[in-house]
């Protein structure tokens, strides 16, 4: 088992193994009496397993399935459920599931009693390496993707590789989105690893596997452990974002959010060449690299002005001022600020096949 601390004013650990489930949710339940477990329809075995074992008092939850679990109504749904077991505020929360759940299971207990222990355990590539950790937890609203949240600290992620055994191809494919943009914001031996051993870096069997996992835990925990309420740095971690999430909410989230993040990157990329210094080969490595995962990255243009629309009401957005991540090289992000339309639609129109 492989653990990684983030060093927050609450830290805790990050650990990743193989059947380490029961065991470590059951030494992560601090006080807890009682556990609800908030998971997708693919985890209900697993669930029913935690409640036989885990020795405490174990309500399950199970939400719809991918982006139609982060909706207020299913955050009520939850809310019922504990206001109706009367949880307190030593009880606790797991949410078991892909990124969509993690973020959910997060916000209904940062909102429940104002904070109650969450623990998580992700079981997707993308909710390991990304959503289960530094404690950003939200919904989508009508208007756009995760604008209602809270941030709020996990007690403990607890990663069992072994569920991510019957975690599809293309969703395990997805979720190296995240890996990909750890390693052009932070960490180039990701890029490396990807570059030189893809076949082994995507088997969950592998040590390259590993690896690439750990280090991109290693930089989300590194920028979370300094700027945890995103004042700064953290901002980074939106690298190819404000197109992805604007791509997610157009589509109506039939697009994974990995794959709507892999454009964004290419999008962010072609921008960081034409409003700044990024080399023309640190674009194209991103094309090769995101299509050797056979992740996108063309779309059909055409819907500019309402991509534009829904990129104003990103986070990062200033007043009218939109505000986009950019590299000057590999491992060099930077806030560029309020870039000219022209510019932006240039880079939109690189992205047609
Ligand atoms: N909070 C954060 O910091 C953060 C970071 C990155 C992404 N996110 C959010 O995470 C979400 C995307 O996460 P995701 O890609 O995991 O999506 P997801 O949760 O929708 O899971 C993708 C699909 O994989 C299935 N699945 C998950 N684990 C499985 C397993 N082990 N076996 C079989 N099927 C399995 C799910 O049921 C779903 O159909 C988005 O909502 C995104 O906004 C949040
Ligand atoms: O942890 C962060 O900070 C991130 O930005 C990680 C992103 O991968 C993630 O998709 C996050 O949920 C996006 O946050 P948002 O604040 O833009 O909604
Ligand atoms: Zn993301």
């Amino acid at each position: 088992m492989t653990t990684i601390r983030v060093e927050t004013e609450a830290p805790y650990d990050v650990h990743v193994g193989r059947g380490i489930l029961v065991e470590q949710v059951r030494a992560s339940l601090g006080d807890a009496q009682r556990l609800l477990v908030v998971h997708q329809p693919a985890m209900s075995r697993i669930a029913d397993h935690l409640k036989s074992e885990l020795g405490i008092e174990v309500l399950l939850a199970e939400v719809p399935d991918a982006e139609a679990a982060k909706r207020i109504e299913v955050a009520q749904f939850l809310w019922q459920i504990l206001g109706q077991a009367e949880f307190t505020r030593t009880d606790a929360v797991l949410g078991l599931g892909g990124g969509a759940v993690t973020d959910l299971a997060g916000f209904v207990a940062a909102t429940w009693l104002r904070g109650v222990r969450v623990l998580q355990a992700p079981t997707s590539v993308l909710g390991i390496v990304d959503a289960a950790v530094g404690g950003k937890t939200g919904i989508n609203t009508e208007q756009g993707k995760n604008l209602v949240g809270a941030f709020h600290h996990p007690a403990a992620v607890v990663a069992d590789l072994e569920l991510v055994d019957s975690l599809p191809r293309n969703e395990l494919l997805t979720g190296f989105a995240e890996i990909v943009k750890a390693g052009f914001i932070a960490d180039p031996r990701i890029l490396e690893l990807l570059e030189g051993s893809l076949a082994a870096a995507t088997d969950p069997a592998a040590p390259e596997f590993q690896e690439v996992v750990a280090r991109s835990i290693a930089v989300k925990a590194r920028v979370v452990a300094n700027d945890f309420r995103e004042h700064g740095e953290r901002e980074f971690l939106n690298y190819g974002h404000t197109l992805g999430h604007a791509i997610e909410h157009t589509e109506r989230y039939r697009w994974r959010h990995g794959a709507a993040v892999s454009i964004g990157m290419v999008f962010a990329a072609e921008l960081s060449r034409l409003a700044g210094r990024l080399p023309e080969s640190v674009v194209d490595r991103h094309r090769a690299i995101l299509e050797s995962l056979a992740l996108p990255t063309t779309y059909p243009v055409g819907r500019w002005q309402t991509l534009l629309g829904t990129m104003r009401k990103d986070k990062k957005t200033r007043g009218s001022m939109l505000r986009f991540v950019v590299l000057d090289d590999v491992a060099k992000p930077r806030i560029l600020e309020g870039p000219d339309d022209s510019l932006l639609f240039m880079a939109y129109q690189s992205l047609a096949d």
